[in-house]
């Protein structure tokens, strides 16, 4: 009788999480154990048909120097490694010693994507351990600057492109990928990257970066997730003009050729991975938006910058009101401007006027926007009958075209307001409660507008959202110091906590890392058929509730990034009874009692596993 692990979660859960756990231990693979003694029955086992170099090749199988005297053996691999075998503890004593003689953090990058070329296992073993240190690395804010430099550091291919050469060809050449499951897929057509502008296919770190967190923050499998690049071209002259740039050298497609290039995609997609979770990032703003409306209710999907980075910041400004020692059900008793008018800035607005409406308070919908004061590169969004104010409006902050605000950001529209005024003139003019910066555009909270902020309010909750760090609207410390230490702070990248005047004021990141490896991981689990503007309500709502009163006091609104597992639990447990709820999920699983043990087993945890060689047939 097998004692395995595997075999015995299998028989305890339901049906979505017996096909992800029994498809790398097929009975099959369980019964051919019998045949290796060596083996401890209950050690998890893998099996494949590689052998020799291309098993110690393979980042999927490789263990570096951590096969045993046995596996060696089996696989073909003796005199091929060193002769002493070491365990993962030991290896990662020498990757941490290398990774601490790399001098800066984009020379970090390389050699963590090298060790993720390498060896898979101890790439997200070294993550999951280091996450709070090591995310800002493979992720935000240095995945930045690799986006930028793509072209000059690249190594190793990793995920699908997809180019305007393929047209035609999109549905064949999907089934290149080399495997048949896949859980999640992160796309960028690279034409706004981070607060970074077009970089085109060197976007592609970004799918790369965000399902690596996936992996080591929401437990998906690393064979299930493919990081994809659209690319219909750059409009950014120098990567045009730079020989050593990788993608297509032409100007971006637009208009229906665009559209039509991202619906063949999705198409040839859907045809091999109808059940995957799709997250559109990084796409600038409008399609952005009429991607995601056009495919949001066919397919399971969603955009991460409008809707992931609303349910955080949305998160964040309710933890501010409890921090603030008021109920999180008077949202609309603030007053909240937002510098930033692309999808992440009216995305995060639509999901703090949904919860207002949702809370009762406000009496239509309208009233809820009256709440809002949005301002785009030019200043407010305000009436131009009024007159313009010159002033001091922001710097051009890639927005698009003022001229061509669309009806969703015209709903924030001031009517009683004069158009363009500078962020300054609205604070004084309104006394705001909270500000919001998801411009792209480094500095626009200035000192003159977030002082005359703290004059009208006890605790500022200041929340400069853009990325990398150098796009931030302002400092951590130019808040705390332009408030007199009174904000409550929170940015999209991360900064240090403040000393100041002999007090640690307290740095929260609010990031849509927080939300998506949760929302990937109920999704996958309840194999839900949507995603849902509820999931993400309710997405806010829980990681809003995950400080105790203590940590409020002193600042903190939510858990960090190095705490990313435990906030997945508790966030795919909340997506998955929203599926159920909504009748979405298609997976075998009763909501109550057992659903975050469910969660908790489904999750990947990288340890090595015992290979074992099938015959090819
Ligand atoms: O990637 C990040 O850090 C957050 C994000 O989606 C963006 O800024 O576009
Ligand atoms: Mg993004």
């Amino acid at each position: 009788m097998l004692r395995n692990p595997a075999l015995k979660t299998v028989h305890a859960a339901t049906q979505s999480f017996v096909t992800s756990q029994v498809r790398n231990y097929s009975r099959r693979a369980l019964t051919t154990l019998a045949a290796f003694p060596d083996l401890r029955m209950e050690t998890m086992v893998q099996t494949t048909t590689k052998h020799g170099m291309d098993v110690i090749h393979d980042p999927l199988l490789s263990k570096g120097t951590a096969f045993s005297l046995s596996e060696r053996e089996r696989l073909g691999i003796r005199g091929l490694v060193p002769p002493r075998t070491q365990e993962m503890d030991k290896q990662l004593q020498r990757i941490i010693r290398n990774l601490r003689e790399c001098r800066t953090p984009l020379e970090k990058f390389i050699f963590m994507t090298a060790l993720q070329d390498r060896n898979e296992t101890l790439y997200y073993r070294l993550l999951i351990d280091k996450l709070e240190e090591l995310s800002q690395i493979i992720y935000t804010p240095t995945v930045g600057e690799a986006c930028q430099r793509f072209h000059s550091i690249y190594r190793r291919s990793r995920g699908m492109y997809f180019s305007t050469l393929d047209r035609g060809q999109m549905a064949a050449m999907v089934h290149n990928w080399p495997h048949d499951q896949v859980d999640v897929i992160v796309v960028t057509d690279g034409s706004r990257v981070l607060g970074l502008g077009d970089l085109g296919a060197n976007g592609m770190q970004i799918p790369i970066g965000k399902l690596s967190l996936y992996v080591a923050g929401g437990g998906i499998r690393p064979t299930s997730i493919l990081p994809v690049v659209l690319d219909v071209g750059t409009n950014n002259e120098s990567l045009l003009d730079d020989p050593l740039y990788l993608g297509m050298g032409h100007r971006r497609l637009e208009g229906d050729e665009y559209y039509s290039f991202v619906d063949e995609w999705v198409h040839a997609i859907q045809n091999r991975y109808p059940n995957a979770l799709i997250q559109f990032e990084d796409f600038k703003y409008p399609h952005a938006y009429n991607l995601l409306h056009k495919y949001q209710d066919k397919i399971c999907c969603f955009n991460d910058d409008i809707q992931s980075t609303s349910a955080v910041a949305l998160a964040g400004v309710l933890a501010a009101l409890k921090a603030r020692g008021k109920s999180i059900d008077n949202l609309n008793e603030e007053r909240i401007i937002c510098v930033g008018a692309g999808s992440a800035g009216v995305g995060v607005c639509e999901g703090i006027i949904d919860c207002m409406v949702e809370q009762g308070k406000v009496k239509s919908r309208e009233e809820a926007y009256s709440k809002i004061w949005m301002l785009d590169q030019h200043g407010l969004i305000g009436n131009s009958q009024l007159g313009a104010t010159d002033g001091t409006a922001p710097a051009p902050i890639g927005l698009g075209d003022r001229a061509s605000l669309d009806e969703r950001q015209l709903c924030y529209i001031k009517k009683d307001m004069k158009d363009r005024m500078s962020l300054e003139e609205v604070v004084k003019a309104i006394k705001p409660t909270v500000m919001l910066g998801l411009s792209g555009a480094p500095g626009v909270f200035t000192e003159g507008a977030v002082r005359a902020m703290a004059d009208g309010v006890e605790k500022p909750v200041v929340f400069p959202l853009s990325n990398p760090t150098h796009q931030s609207e302002c400092t951590a410390e130019q808040a705390f110091e332009w408030t007199d230490g009174r904000a409550i702070f929170a940015s999209g990248s991360p900064f240090k906590d403040v000393e100041y005047k002999g007090k640690t004021c307290k740095v929260n990141q609010i990031n849509n890392a927080m939300s998506f490896p949760g929302l990937g991981l109920g999704i996958t689990v309840s194999r839900s058929s949507r995603v849902t503007g509820k999931m993400f309500m309710e997405t806010a709502i829980t990681i809003a509730n995950m400080a105790s009163e203590e940590q409020l006091k002193s600042g903190v609104l939510f858990p960090g990034v190095g705490q990313l597992r435990e906030v997945s639990k508790e966030v795919a447990a909340k997506v998955c009874e929203v599926a159920y709820e909504q009748g979405l999920a298609r997976a075998n699983l009763t909501p109550g009692s057992n659903l975050k043990t469910v969660i908790e087993e489904s999750m990947w945890n990288p340890s090595y596993v015992s290979l074992i060689r099938l015959a090819d047939h």
